[in-house]
């Protein structure tokens, strides 16, 4: 069964159908791209599945239930999360202090006064793991605010795993990057899908790390799905080709 299925959904804006009639499924484990020149759909794709509106029409399954009209804090606890959607990085609190806050929201442990020694090694030990996942350890200690774009991702990366979702939405995780910062978060998303098996959904403008890591890609174009396949089904597209030379002229 997959993990996520859109079955013919529409989202109109007044008399213009941003997304029209698309359906697409994600299985467990997969980690899917989504592209598609500007104005696409992308955007309002991940609005509908994350809840920010519900579709005009048609449907969306999560784990093989209805979530339309399910709003985005109902969807996180099930599991869904996208990352700016809790990208509320305190940039005043150390990175420490805020996967601290994230583990102990996870844990529902946020609004205690005061967590037993078991459970304060209990949060303690997943912030370790997560920092470690992620190469956090050295900036344990400095302020959020300090740290350079590609880092304060991966700690937003950080905050979203916390939360141990089933399904992670990332809304362009190489934005505004170098190529040093882009290679690391290319091989963080790369080690999230293969070590730990997480389903990931990405809008992604390079189509280097698109091609690199994803194990299908879906491809919007003008609020239809264009395309779906494996990177080197979509390379070979014609149509594909075409919207993107269309695009650039
Ligand atoms: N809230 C809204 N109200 C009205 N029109 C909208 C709204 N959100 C998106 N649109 C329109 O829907 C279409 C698709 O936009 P969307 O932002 O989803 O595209 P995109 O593929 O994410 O583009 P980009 O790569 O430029 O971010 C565009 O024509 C956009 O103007």
């Amino acid at each position: 069964m997959s993990l996520l299925s859109l079955k013919n959904v529409t989202r109109r804006f007044g008399s213009l159908s941003a997304l029209s009639n698309i359906s697409m499924e994600v299985p467990q484990g997969e980690l899917r791209a989504v592209i598609g020149p500007n104005g696409a759909g992308k955007t309002t794709l991940f609005n509908l599945i994350s809840g920010f509106f519900p579709p005009s029409e048609g449907e969306l399954l999560f784990d093989g239930q209805s979530v339309k009209g399910v709003p985005p804090e109902k969807l996180v606890h099930r599991g869904m999360i996208r990352t700016f959607q809790i990208t509320e990085i305190f940039l005043d609190l150390s990175v420490y202090e805020n996967l601290e806050i994230a583990v102990e929201t996870a844990h529902g442990l946020n609004l205690r006064p005061w967590l037993s020694p078991a459970r304060r090694r209990q949060v303690r030990a997943h912030i370790d793991e997560l920092m470690q996942t992620l190469h956090l350890e050295d900036l344990a200690y400095r302020m959020a605010g300090e740290l350079a774009h590609g880092d304060q991702r991966v700690v937003e990366i950080a905050i979203a795993l916390a939360r141990e979702p089933r399904l992670l939405l990332l809304d362009e995780p190489t934005a505004g990057m170098g190529d040093e910062e882009t290679d690391r978060m290319t091989d963080l998303i790369r080690h999230l899908h293969q070590e730990r098996g997480i389903t990931m959904l990405f809008i992604e403008h390079d189509m280097s790390i698109i091609f690199n890591v994803a194990d299908r890609i879906t491809v919007l174009d003008n609020g239809h799905l264009l395309a779906e396949g494996t990177p080197a089904e979509i390379s070979a597209n014609a149509d594909v080709q075409a919207a993107y030379l269309g695009a650039a002229r």
